[in-house]
């Protein structure tokens, strides 16, 4: 663990309590002027002005006229995948909508083709080399889920990648199992749910992955409600974390259910309901918004201004997956602006210590607070608003990364 001392940023994003932050606290963002940053052991020690070098041996970087802020925790992605769907995009702008390539054997299953298909090790190079690529925007955090298996053996090739991912990247990854992202060709959906509560759940439970959450794709035409919440509890008798795809594209009471199981976290949301929306708040389970997805499929945006003014911990995630191949928090928390309407403050908290929540890292990650670990970004900029107003080329924003108190670029 290596110690560095940040002279002279001319910004520095901090946070006292390094709380997660609902309603009016989401849209203010505590800036210090003029500040030194010192980080001794991997750890943020001290945020003041002129502070000495402790002991010898610490690294001093020169940050006059640079902001400096906590790296992006990223709550939504699919990074283990082979193949792309670019042809899918000329699909989408020619008129065809998501579900009706999916039902046509493309999307979700032409991915999962490519994915069975796919040895080990060019799998986990691939999930690699997108990791840097997040890290290259970033990202110092990411959730990563399976789910593009759909049988036991594929799922489990999967989890083995995201486990040799945590073990090796500098990006800390959590561990998602997404038992049941689409019905396989043939099968049945409560037939499939049987088999994956009686068959995969334990068999991946038994062969310790690693892995910390459980999640399904809880959509009209998939995995209905009551499928979903068999699946989650099945997962949560592991004791996995519930964080789940919900509300995408059809209302069907996916939210209500994830709020009965007291879900750490949910995505998508577009069309959450009033009466979730309240639960989630009194429960505080995280939403996690993914605008890429709004953006590219044109849905109607999720209804965050309700649940930031409903006290929802509102969190942001890149959603990265072949239908959104977007690596950037960046751009995803500048998409959270227009499109979901989401101040500057509210987007970069979302994007930082609301999406550490929505994976229950609050207490190492998601802030520049005494104590957490210290990764965090200087930028080529002299204030945090650079990264949220920027649209694109961010990496040439990110003067250096540093991991664990050591400079990583
Ligand atoms: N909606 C379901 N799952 C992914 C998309 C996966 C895919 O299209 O390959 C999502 O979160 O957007
Ligand atoms: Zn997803």
């Amino acid at each position: 663990m290596a110690s560095i001392l940040l002279k002279n940023c001319s910004e520095v994003v901090y946070s006292k309590d390094g709380k997660e932050k609902v309603g009016e606290a989401l849209g203010v963002v505590e800036v210090l002027h003029d500040v030194d940053v010192l980080i001794v052991d991997g750890k943020f020690k001290q945020v003041g002005k002129d502070l000495d070098v402790p002991f010898e041996g610490v690294e001093i970087l020169d940050c006059a006229g640079k902001a400096v802020i906590p790296g992006f925790v990223d709550g939504h992605t699919h990074p283990v995948f082979d193949g792309d769907r670019a042809n899918e995009f000329s699909m989408k702008l020619a008129g065809a909508s998501y579900m009706e390539i999916h039902e046509k054997g493309g999307g979700i299953h032409y991915t999962v083709d490519q994915t069975r298909n796919c040895p080990e090790e060019k799998l986990t190079e691939l999930c690699l080399r997108r990791l840097d690529q997040m890290l290259s925007h970033g990202t110092i955090v990411a959730e990563a889920k399976s789910g593009y298996g759909l049988d036991c053996e594929t799922e489990m090739k999967m989890l083995r990648v995201i486990k040799k991912a945590k073990e090796t990247h500098p990006v800390k990854i959590q561990s998602t199992y997404l038992c049941a992202h689409a019905v396989p060709p043939g099968r049945d959906p409560a037939e499939m749910t049987k088999e994956i509560v009686e068959e995969h759940i334990p068999t991946v439970a038994k062969a310790g992955l690693g892995v910390d959450n459980i999640d399904v794709f809880c959509e009209k035409g998939v995995y209905d409600a009551e499928q979903s919440r068999k699946m989650l509890e099945a997962g949560m008798e592991r004791g996995w974390h519930v964080n789940f795809h919900a509300e995408e594209l059809n209302y069907i009471q996916g939210g209500e259910m994830g709020c009965e199981l007291n879900a750490r976290a949910m995505s998508h949301l577009e069309l959450l309901s009033s009466s979730a929306i309240k639960s989630m708040s009194q429960k505080r389970i995280a939403g996690v918004i993914l605008p890429t997805t709004a953006y590219i499929l044109k849905l109607i945006p999720p209804p965050v201004r309700e649940m930031i003014r409903e006290n929802v911990i509102v969190a942001l995630g890149s959603d990265f997956n072949p239908n959104a191949p977007c690596f950037s928090m960046p751009l995803v928390m500048h998409l959270a602006c227009i499109i979901c309407k989401m101040n500057m403050e509210e987007a970069f908290n979302a994007a930082t210590i609301n999406a550490a929540y929505s994976l229950g890292l609050t207490d190492s990650y998601g802030s520049i607070t005494e104590g957490k670990v210290g990764s965090c970004l200087v930028l080529d900029a002299p204030s945090w608003k650079h990264i949220v107003y920027q649209l694109g080329n961010h990496q040439n924003l990110m003067k250096n990364i540093i991991i664990n108190g050591r400079i990583h670029s």
